[in-house]
């Protein structure tokens, strides 16, 4: 293939004519159905009634659903200001903005806590994708910021103002998901912080058929907040097709993580008096976490920010003893959250830095 590059030194690695081999993946990882009609029926959940005495069985009931279904749900009315969302999105587009100027390779700044990566630092079977990301823990707060990228100037103010109110949102939705169940109050109170902040940059590419901005994965958190702003190239697997997820102004996308379909399942093995909920638990009743990707767009520019709710690192998670004997053996082997990152390798080639940045916290 003839790759014509623009004269231009400053150009940045995405401002190309076509697409460098280096970006192109073989037929079977390619999005095969880019313009599929946007997913409709994804649950868009109103959080206005959720503090209401009487009203609040309703989004309960609809989050409950939403996560059994399909694994995704948008929340609107959260009553997180739209100011405070558009400022986080507008300091990352800043950040990487500056990454131009200042750094064609990713980099993984010593002695600070966070992770940049450019396109060419994740491959998939020597594939590039296309994006550049920026990670970094986020639990204790207080600790993690001084931290964080110092440029802009702002960065840390604006960040750390965005996650305080996504810590209260995602603490409300798990509280929601815990009564939804019938579980005691607070149940995943101790367990669960926002733990890891990612967002993403994903630029014009030139031929969306041939690339990907984020390769399928389910992700290994609770609960995933994701602002997406007005972009879109977020898809979900549902019966084994991709379905894109409208982009809705002033919402977060929320999706379900390996670890609370895990989580869920022992809980409730844990309390149901009956092997009977056990089954209906296995069979059909548990929640969904869905498999997701991100396509590339030719005219678009997508930026996201994903706050992982994670399990705290040393949290261990298991089938309820009383529930496992030999005929019904536990499908879950006992596993403590930060084992199970390093052995599915769940941050890919910063698998060990997140898992070293998250020891020191805890
Ligand atoms: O950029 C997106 O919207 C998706 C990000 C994502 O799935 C992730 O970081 O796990
Ligand atoms: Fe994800």
């Amino acid at each position: 293939m003839y790759i014509e590059m623009k004269e231009d030194k400053d150009a940045r690695w995405f401002e190309l004519e076509c697409v460098p081999k280096e970006y192109i993946f073989s037929e079977e990882y390619r999005p095969q159905n880019i313009d599929s009609p946007v997913c409709d029926s994804i649950p868009v959940i109103s959080l206005a009634k959720s503090e209401a005495a009487n009203e609040h069985s309703q989004p309960v009931e609809e989050i409950l659903k939403a996560s059994q279904e399909f694994g995704f749900f948008q929340v609107i009315d959260h009553g997180i200001p739209e100011k405070m969302m558009i400022d986080a999105m507008n300091v990352l587009k800043e950040f990487f903005d500056m990454q131009a100027k200042y750094a064609s390779n990713g980099t993984v700044t010593p002695k600070k806590g966070y992770i940049y990566t450019t396109s060419t630092d994740f491959t998939k079977d020597g594939v590039y994708l296309w994006r550049e990301n920026l990670k970094h823990p986020c639990h204790p707060l207080e600790e993690c910021v001084p931290l964080w990228p110092d440029t802009p100037p702002r960065y840390q103010e604006v960040i750390a103002a965005y996650l305080v109110e996504i810590q209260k949102l995602s603490s409300r939705i798990l509280e929601m998901i815990c009564e939804g169940l019938g579980l005691e109050k607070g149940y995943f109170k101790d367990i669960s912080e926002v733990q890891l902040l990612a967002s993403n940059f994903y630029p014009p590419c030139p031929d969306p058929s041939l690339t990907l901005g984020i390769l399928p994965h389910i992700d290994p958190s609770f609960i995933t907040i994701l602002y997406q702003g007005e972009a879109t190239g977020l898809q979900f697997m549902k019966d084994d097709q991709w379905i894109k997820i409208g982009a809705i102004p002033n919402a977060f996308v929320v999706n379900i993580g390996n670890q609370l379909e895990v989580c869920i399942l022992s809980i409730i093995m844990v309390n149901g008096s009956s092997s009977y909920l056990w089954m209906q638990i296995i069979s059909n009743n548990k929640f969904k976490s869905a498999k997701h990707r991100v396509v590339t767009s030719k005219h678009e520019t997508r930026r996201s920010i994903a706050t992982f709710v994670n399990p705290s690192p040393n949290c261990i998670i298991e089938p309820a003893k009383i529930l496992v004997n030999e005929s019904e053996p536990a499908l879950y082997k006992p596993t403590q959250y930060k084992d199970f990152v390093q052995y599915n390798n769940s941050f890919g080639d910063y698998t060990a830095a997140i898992q070293k940045a998250l020891d020191e916290e805890s």
